[in-house]
């Protein structure tokens, strides 16, 4: 039994927190809100996050960090991109020994250009912690927590720490591989939410499959195109944190990110869509942080481009995805690890 604590209790903070409860480890839940802590300790629910869902009565939450992480071997990061320096900058005051940390959030942060575990490296002490996992995969929070059949990848350089992440939530309901390639996982998991807006959008105007699997394609190939000029393997693409955390984001009911572009493609404003929705929709930042990422790697991201028109230059969806189409003529396979 190993002493974990997650911090988060959004959605997918409390649903890997039920999994590790569900593997007999000693879990806690980090819920800033002390009303949240107080239903999931008295409850055993998550009403805002997970409406509908029993908690394993094994699951503790804490409202104080400090207490949430006393004693804990490993620490879940389970917050939003926005929040990840907050919350790694408070632990250093608070922790009294390295652990091994995962986490779990999808995004880049703009302007610094940095992934999640590289924002984590520049605030957490190193004395203070063993490693930094990352574990990404298709995986929506409504389905685990169901005990639905999900799969996902930890990784990290060292494959002595992704093993010990893999152990940790590995059961029969939930598989985890390992892979070394940190850059190609995050980027993987980051940049599926720009495509999963696109396809949301498209769904939202009303178009069909054959452009839903276009933009899954062609966004699989611009996410690809930038990762390995990041350093990426390839492979990782095709993989659960590329390909196929792609398609479930693209095509589920349950994915904020394709329900946003819905709503988008419907013809609400994007501060309407954000207000409504009341979760984190990662790809709204990480659009502008790949937008970015794209002009200083000197990388085509034609999608990722059009979506950032529609959501910060006011550009009406119908028209850029007529100009997504009107783009020149090219070689498909070419295309797809070339710069052109
Ligand atoms: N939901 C899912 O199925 C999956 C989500 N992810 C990723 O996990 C991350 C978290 O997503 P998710 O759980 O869905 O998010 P939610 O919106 O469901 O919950 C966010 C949680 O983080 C807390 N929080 C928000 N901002 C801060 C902050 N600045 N400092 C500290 N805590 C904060 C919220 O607290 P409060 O309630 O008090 O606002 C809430 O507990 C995202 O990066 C997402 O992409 C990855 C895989 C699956
Ligand atoms: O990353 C996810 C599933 O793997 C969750 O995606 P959403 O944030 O779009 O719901």
């Amino acid at each position: 039994m190993t002493k974990v604590t997650v911090l988060g209790a959004g959605s997918w903070g409390t649903a890997l927190a039920t999994v590790l409860a569900d593997n007999g480890h000693d879990c806690t839940i980090w819920a800033r809100r002390p009303e949240q802590a107080e239903e999931i300790n008295s409850r055993h629910t998550n009403e805002r996050y997970l409406p509908g869902a029993l908690l394993p009565e094994n699951l503790k939450a804490e409202a104080s960090l400090e207490q949430a992480v006393d004693g804990s071997d490993v620490i879940v990061v389970a917050v939003p991109t926005t929040g990840i320096r907050g919350v790694c900058r408070e632990l250093n005051n608070i922790l009294e020994k390295p652990v091994l940390f995962a986490h779990v959030s999808k995004g880049i942060e703009p302007d610094s250009l940095k992934r999640i575990s590289e924002m984590m490296a520049e605030e957490i002490r190193e004395n203070l912690r063993q490693g930094i996992v990352v574990l990404s995969g298709p995986s929506h929070a409504e389905e685990v927590i169901l005990r639905h059949p999900t799969t996902v990848t930890a990784a990290n350089e060292d494959p002595e720490l992704a093993v010990r992440i893999q152990d940790l939530f590995m059961n029969r309901v939930f598989r985890v591989y390992t892979n070394d390639d940190v850059i190609g996982v995050e980027i993987g998991g980051a940049l599926k939410n720009i495509i999963a807006l696109a396809a949301g959008v498209s769904d939202g105007l009303g178009y069909g499959d054959n452009a839903k699997a276009a933009l899954i394609t062609r966004g699989l190939a611009e996410i690809s195109r930038l990762g390995v000029a990041m350093g990426a393997n390839p492979m990782t693409f095709s993989g659960l944190t590329g390909l196929g955390d792609l398609i479930v984001t693209c095509t589920s009911v349950h994915s904020r990110n394709w329900r946003a572009g819905n709503m988008l493609g419907k013809g609400m404003s994007l501060d309407e869509v954000l207000e409504q929705m009341g979760m984190v929709v990662e790809g709204v930042r990480t659009t502008k942080a790949a937008r970015q990422l794209a002009e200083s790697c000197s990388v085509p991201m034609p999608i990722t481009q059009a979506l950032y028109s529609v959501l910060f230059e006011g550009a009406e969806p119908r028209k850029a995805v007529d100009s997504l189409m009107g783009r020149l003529k090219k070689h498909e396979i070419e295309d797809l690890f070339g710069m052109s």
